[in-house]
């Protein structure tokens, strides 16, 4: 098990954004956390990488608790996370994004960053190599001097995901990565999130394109009001009488609004 979820709740004033939900996530797994809008997915997310803390409850990750811990430590313990609004630096190049990505691993210190020794030259043309893979593996290579702000909008989700790997994740979260995306960048997209599992590497995410998150996920976790709904394959939640009626609750909600 990687990621173990006990019991995590987290208020807002008088808001319940999560009730005692608890889940674990397999070694290698593509697991979806789904549900209708407001029912706590990215407050979970933000619980996970402790952008604020839970207001109870525990979170272990590799054997290890890690509720409360800066969010940097748990970058550099393998911990990566996409947002739902893109996050890039417009203006620098594809590769100076991934690279930036890839710092918080760099070995280097204040000091050596001032005086450039021999070492940190090493460093950066590893972080350069390893960028310069990445762009490979996300399908940028074409696009590695374009500055992100000039990247298409399918072409930027990638390049965040490129980025959130260079810090070398075991966890890799996606907050609706294809949010915006036509038919043939989710198709690609899909590709790429196979591409990561296939490197061991784990994968948590929020989605709400039902045929990409029933045929990409191994398990799914629905979320209705902070509470945890049902839990299994992708079959056992298509088949769900209480999500079914979750989701069309929320339609409904949508049209006569
Ligand atoms: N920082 C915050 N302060 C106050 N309330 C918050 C905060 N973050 C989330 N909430 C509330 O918690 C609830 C869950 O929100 P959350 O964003 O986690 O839902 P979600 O499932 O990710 O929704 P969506 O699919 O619309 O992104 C909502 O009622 C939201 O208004």
């Amino acid at each position: 098990m990687v990621l173990k979820i006990k019991s995590i709740s987290k208020n807002f004033g008088g808001i319940s954004a999560l009730t005692d939900v608890s889940f674990s996530i397999e070694e290698g797994e593509i697991f979806g956390l789904i549900g209708p809008n407001g029912a706590g997915k990215t407050t979970m997310f933000n619980m996970i990488t402790n952008l604020f803390p839970p207001s109870s409850g525990e979170i272990t990750f590799a054997g290890e608790i890690i509720t409360g811990i800066k969010p940097h430590l748990i970058t550099e313990k393998g911990i990566c996370r996409t947002f739902q609004n893109i996050r890039l630096f417009p203006q620098m190049s594809a590769l100076e994004n991934v690279m930036v990505g890839g710092h918080s691993r760099s070995k280097s210190g204040v000091f050596s960053s001032v005086i450039r020794t021999k070492a940190q030259r090493n460093e950066e043309a590893r972080l350069r190599g390893s960028a310069i893979e990445l762009l490979e593996l996300v399908g940028l290579s074409d696009g590695i001097g374009t500055e992100a702000e000039n990247l298409s909008y399918g072409q930027q989700r990638r390049l965040e995901i490129a980025r959130a790997l260079a810090s070398k994740p075991k966890l890799l979260l996606l907050d609706e990565p294809a949010a915006g995306m036509n038919e043939t960048e989710t198709d690609d997209l899909f590709d790429l999130i196979k591409k990561v599992q296939a490197r061991g590497i784990t994968v948590l995410i929020i989605e709400h394109d039902m045929p990409l998150v029933m045929k990409l996920c191994d398990r799914i976790l629905v979320l209705n009001f902070g509470k945890k709904l049902a839990e299994g394959t992708p079959k056992d939640i298509q088949n769900n009488k209480a999500v079914i009626e979750a989701y069309l609750g929320s339609e409904e909600d949508e049209q006569s609004a």
